[in-house]
């Protein structure tokens, strides 16, 4: 079986991509390296049943012959990125989508989208179970990306509908774990690096907002269950361990500090709440348990010992050959 991932080389497409080669899939990756990383993908390339294509989904895609599923992950998910290119995530969510969703037709391929929690926007209610409709500024700081996935979900019941595409559509809650980009932008990686270079980690708001992480391989289990299964409509992939972010720095500076042999965590300093930041998350996942038979295994205090491990190794190597990092990679085969 062929199997095509969109954003191949981003974190959660990295993991997704060495799940697929094991089991003996055939992979193609689509990625124009926008947010993802050559080094994500560069230990695939030894990999006869793998081929990495240069492209921007926003434009014709170029031909691949015939798939018969479509992981659709290609999108910035840092909310550092929506600031800076609203309008090109937009693009993304809408003619992206929509230019996989015409190959997913022309092949008969099932398509699974990457939705996300940000469909809720900042909830009124908790836990959240799909039925809950959000509560979304559409015209906020971070409206590129909780509307773009909103009309992304749109999109796929739309080709399901008019030209009967088989759709898969899983809301993604918080993940993290190695092959982050270290300056990514988002909590975890933003963490960690600050713990590894010494610097004051910095915490939006009071440290009382909160966020339930899931680690990436978890994760991809979960939408591998998801597309082999007969569930077509959206389902929550998250933990639901839920805890306030200044828990979580306080976290990672210590697990930092003792990997790295420092007597003292850094300092945690407290800016301002991010407009439409929101104020609280978890996920109801109580369809992914019935239907899916998932529910994440990777507890947090494990996951992070194991990113952070990551974290350092990089780290390692990169002052060692002083390799680049994220550098440009040639169309066609790896
Ligand atoms: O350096 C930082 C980064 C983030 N934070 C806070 O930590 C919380 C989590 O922030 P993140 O950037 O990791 O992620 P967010 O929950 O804001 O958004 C994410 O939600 C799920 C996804 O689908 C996306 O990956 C992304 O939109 C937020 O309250 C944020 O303000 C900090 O306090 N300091």
């Amino acid at each position: 079986m062929t199997v095509l991932v969109t954003g191949g080389a981003g974190f959660l497409g990295h993991h997704l991509v060495k799940l697929l080669l094991e089991e003996g899939k055939e992979v193609v990756v689509f990625d124009n390296l926008w947010t993802g990383s050559a080094k994500n993908v560069r230990h695939f390339e030894q990999h006869l049943g793998f081929t990495f294509v240069h492209c921007d989904i926003r434009e014709r895609l170029p031909d691949v012959g015939h798939v018969e599923q479509i992981y659709h992950l290609a999108c910035p998910a840092s909310p550092d990125r929506f600031e800076e290119s609203p309008v090109e995530i937009l693009e993304t969510c809408f003619q992206g989508t929509k230019n996989i969703f015409d190959l997913g037709v022309k092949c008969g391929a099932r398509v699974l989208i990457a939705s996300t929690s940000e469909t809720y926007g900042d909830p009124l209610t908790s836990p959240q179970s799909e039925q809950y409709r959000g509560n979304v500024n559409c015209f906020g700081p971070r409206s590129c990306y909780d509307e773009g996935k909103r009309i992304a979900e749109s999109l796929a019941y739309a080709y399901h509908h008019k030209h009967g595409l088989q759709v898969r559509v899983a809301r993604i809650f918080n993940a993290y774990g190695p092959h982050m980009q270290l300056h990514d932008g988002r909590a975890v990686p933003n963490f960690i690096s600050s713990a590894m270079e010494g610097h004051s980690i910095v915490v939006y708001g009071d440290g009382n907002s909160t966020r339930c992480f899931q680690y990436a391989l978890d994760c991809v289990e979960g939408l591998h269950r998801l597309m082999n299964s007969d569930h077509d409509l959206p389902v929550n992939i998250g933990s639901d361990v839920e805890m306030p972010i200044g828990l979580i720095a306080d976290m990672v500076a210590r697990v930092v500090a003792e990997k790295m042999g420092h007597a003292d965590c850094v300092d945690v300093t407290f800016l301002p709440q991010r407009e439409d930041d929101p104020t609280q998350r978890q996920p109801d996942i109580g369809l992914a348990k019935r239907v899916l038979g998932w529910a994440p295994k990777i507890e947090l205090e494990e996951g992070l010992d194991r990113t952070v491990n990551w974290f350092l190794a990089e780290k390692v190597v990169a002052s060692g050959s002083r390799r680049a990092v994220g550098g440009a990679i040639t169309p066609g085969r790896l």
